[in-house]
């Protein structure tokens, strides 16, 4: 990974209009901003999945029953890039989290800074590191879950896309539920295109009712793909237990 592609990187973030992101955050659950990792950086990650170096774990999703495809979970140190996502993006994204507590009136508050949720991990035995890269092949699927790892978790995370839809796959849409009390679950359904960031809720939100905010649920997963080959990186901002 060159130094050059990280650079661009951290100065596309710093550059992010964070107070749309924060709106549609507060409106949606979910914020999409296209075009943030250069199409080089895309080619990097992806070709290094074959790599016998820099992850702790492969997963063979249909072993677990969560769907059909793999992936694998980096080790630290980080690669520069995963690092800077986030370093630069969960300050961002704190406001969001601790207003999202407070409409619900829950007690927890998160910390200002990366290093410090990960102090709080540590103190709950989450010390390994929860970004990933997933391949998904012609058939793949992911069932949709939330991804929780332990007692500390934050509300939000983020999924680059690596792959454009069209050329590299077909079908492999990115698929999100919000079940609301006593309703049914609501899909949204969202085709990113190559390089673009999508940062979504891990767990639940507040949604603004005639009484007040209640908790909405959310999980996420992804469609089948119907041809090619689908990579995504996902990356977690809480430490994992195992
Ligand atoms: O492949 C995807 O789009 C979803 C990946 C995922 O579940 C995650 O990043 O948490
Ligand atoms: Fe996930």
């Amino acid at each position: 990974m060159h130094a050059s592609e990280t650079t661009t990187l951290r100065t596309a973030l710093i550059t992010a209009d964070w107070p749309g992101i924060a709106r549609q955050l507060h409106d949606n659950g979910y914020a999409l901003l296209p075009n943030l990792l250069p199409d080089a950086l895309c080619e990097t990650l992806k070709q290094a999945y074959a790599a016998p170096q820099g992850y702790r774990k492969t997963v063979m999703m249909e072993r677990h029953r969560f769907g059909l495809g793999e992936y694998k979970y980096f080790q630290y140190p980080l690669p520069p890039a995963l690092q800077t996502i986030r370093e630069e993006v969960y300050p961002h994204l704190v406001p969001v989290a601790n207003a999202w507590m407070e409409a619900l009136h829950l007690p927890d508050r998160f910390p200002a800074t990366l290093e410090a949720l990960l102090e709080q991990c540590r103190a709950h035995d989450q010390h390994k590191p929860t970004p990933l890269i997933l391949k998904y092949g012609a058939g793949g699927f992911n069932t949709l879950h939330q991804d929780l790892y332990g007692e500390v978790y934050f509300p939000l995370q983020t999924v680059f896309f690596l792959s454009a839809p069209g050329p590299d796959y077909t079908g492999g849409e990115f698929v999100l539920t919000q079940q609301t009390p006593r309703a049914q679950s609501k899909a949204i359904v969202l085709t990113p295109g190559k390089g673009d960031m999508l940062i979504f809720t891990t767990n639940f939100r507040p949604v603004k009712g005639s009484k007040g905010y209640y908790r909405a649920s959310m999980r996420h997963g992804v469609s089948e793909v119907h041809r090619g080959e689908r990579y995504t990186l996902g990356v977690i901002f809480h430490d994992a237990v195992s």
